[in-house]
Formats: structure tokens, sequence, C-alpha cells
């Protein structure tokens, strides 16, 4: 394989880098990446490998783009609202550089698909935002012998990982055996995050993806070592901190054959990793522990406990509700009103909503109700200029 002139003009910058090089360029050309997931790590990890001359790049997301996603996933747009965001990546990428040849699977990965998709790539990005979908990717790679660069942010913070480096470094399932527990992952769409913190994240992924395809941690004195790497986006300092990992666990269940029990077959019929990673435990209430928005807005002065987080109650809020975020409301042994006292919770989706009047009924609020589709229906059926936070 060789460079043709128009490749030397737009390669030139990286080809004179003495650390990367022309046989570096030679192999990314020749290389085919995955990044599954074109949100807030995806857009700038493919922006850089498209910009970096990848031969081949394939983008798997099911999703479409929403306004709430162009702080940070930079490769969409207003005109491309609405659009799947693996076509509205794959448009703004062919403009950037038109000699990459870029494959889109607007589907989620799945059992039933992601062996199939992996088998024809070198390198897969983890750019998605569920454990599930982590453990999925993790599983499939290690089983096909594939390396994956792993990234996450929330907030401020970010981190960096590379699973399963050379089918030899450890595995996702090393560090975390055991999924967290549901109530304890909080995404994007809940707890926030900074476009620069998840850019950095996406655009340190691209790099790691660079070093790998073109063999640098197999370069003299770059032997590759497992670590996570945790950056603080939001200190006086800006801290990067990289922490160097133990290697493969002996009792991996999937990267270390004497103790595999996960295979291809498990995986693609007997693994329901949603399930595994626990869904949250809602539609918990009776009818009558419910009522619909519109009933819910007749009522005179009621009683509103909202149960979001304080940042998104300082946003946004009903008059006369009191704020009392979920994790604080289950510490609670009671409220300052007394226990007749009708008591209607609310949050945005009301999913949050029904476990905090599984708690209050406990603590002895029997009058408590939750809001039926919680402030999302308060703002598309009853007052459509209250934004939902
Ligand atoms: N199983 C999956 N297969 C393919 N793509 C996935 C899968 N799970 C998640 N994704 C994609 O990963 C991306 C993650 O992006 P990001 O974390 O920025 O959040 P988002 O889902 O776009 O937005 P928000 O969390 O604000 O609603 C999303 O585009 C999502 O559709």
């Amino acid at each position: 394989m060789s460079l043709s002139l128009n490749e030397y003009t737009r390669y030139g910058r990286q080809l004179i880098v003495s650390e990367f090089g022309l046989d570096s360029q030679l192999r990314l050309k020749s290389s085919r990446v995955l990044v599954v997931g074109a949100g807030g790590l995806g857009c700038p990890a493919l922006q850089y490998l498209v910009g970096a001359g990848i031969g081949t790049i394939g983008i798997v997301d099911p999703d479409t783009v929403d306004v709430s996603n162009l702080h940070r996933q930079i490769l969409h747009s207003t005109e491309t609202v609405g659009m799947l965001k693996c076509e509205s990546a794959k448009q703004q990428l062919q403009k950037i550089n038109p000699l990459v040849e870029i494959v889109t699977y607007p589907t989620a990965l799945s059992t039933d698909n992601s062996f199939d998709i992996f088998e024809q790539y070198d390198l897969v990005l983890d750019c998605t935002d569920t454990p599930a979908t982590r453990y999925l990717i993790n599983d499939t790679a290690v089983l096909l012998g594939l390396t994956v660069v792993s990234g996450s942010g929330l907030k401020t913070e970010g981190q960096l990982s590379i699973l399963n480096f050379d089918n030899v470094g450890p595995c996702y399932r090393c560090f975390y055996p055991t999924p967290p527990p549901p109530s304890s992952v909080t995404a994007c769409s809940d707890g926030g995050v900074l476009g620069p913190v998840i850019g950095l994240v996406g655009v340190m992924m691209s790099l790691e993806a660079i070093k790998i395809i073109s063999g640098y941690y197999h370069t003299e004195g770059a032997e590759f070592q497992p670590f996570l790497s945790m950056y603080n986006g939001y200190n006086p300092l800006q801290s990067l901190r990289t922490f160097k990992m133990r290697g493969r666990s002996a009792k991996c269940r999937v990267c270390n054959p004497a103790t595999r029990e996960i295979t291809k077959h498990v995986v693609q019929n007997e693994l329901d990793y949603a399930v595994w990673c626990g869904k949250m435990e809602y539609n918990v209430l009776s009818a009558d522990e419910r009522i619909p928005v519109e009933r819910f807005a007749e009522l005179k002065e009621p009683f509103v406990v909202d149960v979001r987080a304080k940042e998104q109650f300082s946003i946004v809020h009903l008059p006369n509700s009191v704020n009392i975020p979920l994790n604080a409301l289950r510490r609670l042994e009671t409220l300052e009103v007394p226990k007749s006292t009708p008591v209607y919770v609310i949050c945005r989706f009301g999913n949050d909503s029904q476990l905090a009047v599984k708690h209050l009924k406990k603590i002895g609020y029997e009058n408590t109700v939750d809001v039926i589709g919680g402030l999302n229906q308060w703002s598309q059926k009853i007052d459509p200029l209250f934004p939902v936070y």
C-alpha cells in the first residue's frame, strides 16, 4: 500500500512527526475502526480519526439528533436535528475527509448483531453510556480478540482506559465483574455534562486508537501497561491522573480461558445484559397511587414534592413545590407536614417519583401519589412554555 499525492499533502503535518511517520500513516490507511455511539464521546473521536486517515470507519447508533445534544456532539448541527446520528455524523465527516470509507449501522448494538458487526473491524471504541452496552461491547470484543478503547464522562469528569489490549490485557469484567446497582448509575441526561470535558475524553480516545493502530505500543520503551486515566476539568489545576491497573483477573468469566463461562453462544442465547445490569424498579405503583397530569393541574394549592436534583429544580419548578432530591428523601423518616397531608410527588419523567411514593408510604404518608409522566407531561399537556430539565 502507498499514499497518493493528495494523501501526502493532506496528512503532511502528522507524517513529519518523528514519533509517527509514513509507516504509521500506512497502517491507519489499511485499518478498520468501529465507533459505537455517535454522541458526546463518539463525535470528537470520529472527527480526529477521520481527519487522521483511518481507512474504514463504522458507526453504530440507533438514536436521532436532539437539540440538547448539540452543546457537545460536535458533528451534529441545528440543521440535522431529527436525523439519524450516524447519518448526520457521516455527512459531516465526509466533508472533513472524503478519502475515508464510512459505514453506518443505524441500529442499537445488541446480542443479535454485535458479533456480525465487530468481526469486520480491527479495533473498537466504546463511546456509549450504559453499563449494559459496555458489558456487551467488552464480551464481544474479548471473544473476537479485539482491543477496546473505552471512555466515559459525567458532569465535569471523564475516564479513559484500554481493554483487552492485544487480547492479553485486562478486560472490563476484570475490573468490574458485576454491574453497579442501577440506582448508582447517572446518565448525562440526569447528571449533565460539560461539552469540553466529554469532548476531551473523546479526543484522547482517538489518540489512543491512533497509537494502537500505528503500533506505538510495540515500540521499544513503550510497552503497554493497563491504565485508567481520570480527568477533572473543573478544578484550578485541570487534573489528569493516570493509574496503573493490574493485569487480567485470574477469575475473569470472559477473558481468562481457564475460567471462561461466557462464550459467543452464551452471549447470543443466554444473556440479557439490560436485565443483568438491573432495570430500575419502575412501574411499581397501582393505578390509585398515581394521578394524571390533567387532574393534578386542577388541584388548588397541592403540597408538591419535587424529587429532581437541586440543580434541575433551581432552573425551573412548579410554584409551591418543595425540592427533596430522591436520594435525600429516601433517608427521611418524616416530612415537615402531618402524615395525613395529601402529598403529590413529581419528577422529570415520572420514574423517580414512583420510587419516592413507595418510600413516603413506608414512613406513614398514606395519601401520597405520583404525577404520571412528571414535568415532561406537564410541559406537553398543561404548560408548553415550561422547559423540562
Ligand atoms: N447499544 C447501543 N448501540 C449503539 N449506540 C448506543 C447504544 N447505547 C447507547 N448508544 C449511543 O451512545 C451515544 C451516547 O451519547 P451521549 O452519552 O452523549 O448521550 P445521548 O444519549 O446522546 O444524550 P442524553 O444522555 O443527553 O439523552 C448515544 O448517541 C446513544 O444513542
